[in-house]
């Protein structure tokens, strides 16, 4: 179904960007995926999302969900991140695919996009990387990604690419919730379910239509503004969780400027499923002295967040 190409506005236009995690919440049926035998397939599979996080739940644990662009400092490093930040026990792994005009990102994500694009990593490099390393990774992963390349590749070609390389979950921050109709039919034909996103500036009945349409878990942003760290998490987030579990029994992950282990112990503590961190990763794979010397930081600096969840 041709999509025609409408200018997107840039994050900082639309009135209430939200970010769009598509899960899948259920294994895909054998016949629409074409990269591996059922058994090695029901050998590798991963839980989906919605999945980890009732098992978290019952185990009284709380997800670690660390964000890296792919292909930066290239894509060989990328894979090993995954599989790294796999063994350090992350629970769900979010990777972004570089773009050229990143406007909910701040200048760390920014410059590792750059890199990456710069090095030539393009969505066809990333997914047969994905194809080889999802096999290898037992938590699910959630594909980051503007709006833009989806149009331009196609919604319907765009899902069962993702539904094919057995990635779980696909995040767009700059489709408003009015727009997500077309991703939604194109998400469940591929078994993949929508989880929305709420803002600290979502009016609460836009919060409660984002968790009432959510499937999985809803992504709560903890600040106003674009992607990086922050010397502290505003303590309005806890009464935001609070506003948002008043209203369903749903998971709720809380993500941008966590990027400390009293920061990841705080947001657990005011109760949130999971916590997201990306800038402080990415800083460290992507500005590190060489690619190995980058996958130890982030070894210790993952292994330190992990140490600080229940
Ligand atoms: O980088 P931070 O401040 O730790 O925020 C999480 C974040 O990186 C990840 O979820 C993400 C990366 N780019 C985004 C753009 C919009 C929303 C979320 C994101």
């Amino acid at each position: 179904m041709a999509v025609t190409l409408k200018s997107t506005p840039s994050f900082f236009q639309l009135k209430k960007p939200e970010t769009h995690f598509i899960v899948r919440n259920k294994p895909p049926i054998v016949s629409t995926r074409r990269f591996a035998p059922m058994a090695s397939l029901s050998a590798t599979r991963s839980l989906g999302i919605g999945e980890t996080f009732s098992n978290l739940k019952k185990q009284g644990k709380v997800a670690l969900i660390p964000y890296i662009t792919a292909g930066d400092p290239d894509l060989s490093t990328t894979a090993e991140a995954l599989k790294l930040l796999d063994a350090c026990g992350c629970d769900i792994i979010e990777l972004g695919v570089p773009y050229s005009d990143p406007l909910a990102d701040g200048p760390v994500i920014q410059a590792a996009a750059t890199r990456s694009l710069a090095r030539g990593t393009n969505f066809e490099a990333i997914t047969s990387m994905l194809k080889e390393v999802v096999p290898q990774v037992s938590c699910p992963i959630a594909l980051f990604t503007y709006y833009n390349p989806i149009l331009k590749r196609g919604i319907e070609e765009f899902m069962s690419t993702v539904n094919d390389i057995g990635v779980h979950a696909l995040v767009v921050p700059d489709v408003p919730l009015e727009e997500t109709q077309v991703l939604r039919k194109e998400a469940v034909k591929n078994g993949l379910e929508l989880v929305l996103l709420t803002t600290p500036t979502t009016p609460t009945e836009r919060m409660k239509a984002i968790v009432e349409a959510a499937d999985g878990f809803v992504y709560l942003v903890s600040s106003v503004g674009v992607t990086g760290t922050r010397a502290s998490v505003s303590d309005r987030v806890q009464t935001l969780l609070q506003d948002i579990k008043e209203t369903t029994t749903k998971p709720v992950a809380v993500g941008f400027g966590i990027s400390k282990p009293e920061h990841v112990k705080q947001v657990a503590g005011w109760g949130a499923d999971g916590v997201i961190v990306g800038s402080a990763m990415v800083k460290l794979l992507g500005e590190a002295k060489s690619p190995d010397e980058g996958l130890k930081e982030l070894e210790s600096f993952t292994k330190s967040l992990k140490a600080a969840l229940p």
